[in-house]
């Protein structure tokens, strides 16, 4: 069942309503509309508002939430948004239908909630005067939501901290676009690696630009005249491993008709990027350590060793730690290539980088396609694109935004062009509970997905807060919260 929740500041007007003669705009909105619960904020003092909400449970039977807000300023943007963003992503969790009442309150709190409810929590808004009474508003514009990104970086000063005292990012790194500070924190840090003879290992979901990296990598490295060779490693059939790393020669197996190099002889004097690292069976990765080593391998069906002079730059979505702590990744190995080790987080955790990658993938598209050159993202498009889960990253909102491109009939993609346009999985695990016994199932991966489902859900909820998220999912704190997502390997 879905319930109506009225969410308020509590404004001076109400909490006078206890002695005067009006009642003030919340207990007259509760009058007017039925609601089945009512939220409220409050940076009052305690002692002041407890006297009216006493009074208010004396006029009203449905269940009333009172939140204290620490506020240093009622008029501070920064803070009011904090806490009305928070308090509204804890709320609509639960599946209600959301009003806010806009009129308690400083002018600065009814624009956040305007901010917020054009865009990331839609809602109906009800503001109550002495002159018309209680009146549902109208709104009638619509909001982009890139302004979320700009409160939210209040929070990572430390990450400003980083990003400003790291080295000025070559030009081999301009195509990888980001106003992230964490991200540009990490351009930086790649260029730093990428002057350095050390391997380097980039961890990041599908997507997420770690051949981007490794490319710029290896361009901005001495090697850059010599190749780039780009590997996935987890596409290769395990019986052709060795012969596409290190190559074979004529006869070597069947199907064997003539000398082959391998990658490696490919990559000689330039770098080989190895994708996909962690799928490689055990008894490659002892081969490869030795190459790693001695720099020598040889090739299936020679007698000779061969020598090659090659950097490499490995890429894994796996938590190679823990394979190796289970050992099925050999600890000797991860060492080797785990000495410049870059983090790339999900486009979702970059805040203020969607809109402006959405604008900058759509303008690259606009160049390689003339027809394409004047399309334009609406407001309410934009508002979809914060609001999608991009599990494909960068991959999928490129193709995702080329297509609402293409199939829009004018120049302003629109929502439903977006909508259109974005692939909607299938709800993951909405068969959870009638897979096909008769073959045996897995218990163990079943009770997986769904706990990393949720606990994936509850981040994204909360903006990535554990705290927030424990409490959603109804753990004891914290910590439990960091143990789960170690054991389902949630980064
Ligand atoms: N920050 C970025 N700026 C511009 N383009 C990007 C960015 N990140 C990724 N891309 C683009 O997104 C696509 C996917 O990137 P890339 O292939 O580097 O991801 P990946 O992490 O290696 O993916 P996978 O693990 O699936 O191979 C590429 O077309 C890349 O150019």
């Amino acid at each position: 069942m879905v319930t109506k929740v009225l969410v308020s500041w509590i404004g001076a007007n109400d909490i006078r309503s206890t002695t005067g003669e009006q009642v003030g705009p919340i207990l007259s909105t509760l009058r007017n509309v039925p609601f089945d619960s009512v939220e409220l904020l409050y940076s009052y003092p305690q002692e002041e508002v407890k006297a009216y909400l006493d009074w208010l449970r004396d006029q009203v039977s449905i269940p009333i939430h009172p939140s204290k807000v620490s506020l240093s300023s009622p008029v501070d943007f920064g803070q009011i948004y904090l806490a009305a963003n928070e308090h509204l992503a804890r709320i609509t969790a639960q599946n209600i239908d959301l009003s806010v009442l806009l009129s308690p309150g400083t002018p600065a709190m009814q624009a956040v909630w305007i901010l917020l409810g054009k865009t990331r929590y839609p809602c109906r808004f009800y503001q109550s005067s002495l002159e018309k009474g209680v009146e549902q508003a109208t709104i009638p514009f619509d909001l982009s939501a890139e302004y979320i990104p700009a409160a939210q970086r209040l929070k990572s000063s430390k990450i400003h901290q980083l990003s400003s005292v790291t080295a000025p990012v070559d030009a081999a790194f301009d195509h990888i676009v980001t106003r992230n500070p964490r991200m540009q924190a990490l351009k930086s840090q790649a260029q730093i690696l990428a002057e350095r003879e050390v391997p380097v290992l980039i961890y990041g979901e599908t997507g997420t630009g770690k051949e981007l990296f490794a490319r710029a990598i290896h361009n901005a490295s001495e090697r850059s005249s010599k190749p780039f060779i780009a590997v996935n490693c987890g596409a290769i059939p395990l019986d052709l491993v060795d012969s596409v790393l290190f190559g074979h020669k004529k006869g070597a197996f069947t199907g064997a008709i003539a000398n082959k190099p391998g990658v490696f002889q490919e990559a000689d004097g330039g770098t080989l990027f190895l994708d996909e690292f962690g799928e490689l069976d055990h008894s490659v990765q002892v081969r490869l350590l030795r190459v790693l080593q001695e720099g020598r391998f040889t090739p299936v069906g020679a007698h000779k060793e061969e020598i090659v002079d090659v950097r490499l730059i490995t890429a894994t979505h796996r938590n190679l730690m823990k394979s190796v702590a289970e050992g099925s990744f050999r600890e000797d190995l991860f060492y080797r290539i785990a000495i410049g080790v870059l983090h790339l987080p999900p486009i979702r955790a970059r805040e203020g980088d969607l809109l402006y990658l959405a604008d900058r993938l759509l303008t690259e598209l606009g160049k390689q396609d003339s027809t394409l050159s004047n399309k334009k993202l609406s407001p309410d498009a934009k508002n979809i694109i914060l609001n999608h889960a991009w599990r494909g990253n960068v991959r999928e909102l490129q193709s995702t935004l080329l297509r609402s491109a293409l199939w829009c009939g004018t120049d302003n993609i629109t929502a439903e062009d977006m909508h259109q346009a974005i692939f909607q999985m299938p709800e993951q695990g909405s068969d959870i509970l009638s897979r096909d016994l008769s073959q045996g199932i897995d218990i163990q991966n079943i009770i997986g997905e769904l706990t990393s489902n949720y606990i994936r859900r509850a981040l994204e909820l909360s903006g990535h807060n554990k705290t927030r998220a424990a409490e959603l999912l109804g753990l004891k704190n914290y910590q439990t919260l960091s143990n789960w997502m170690e054991k389902y390997d949630i980064s």
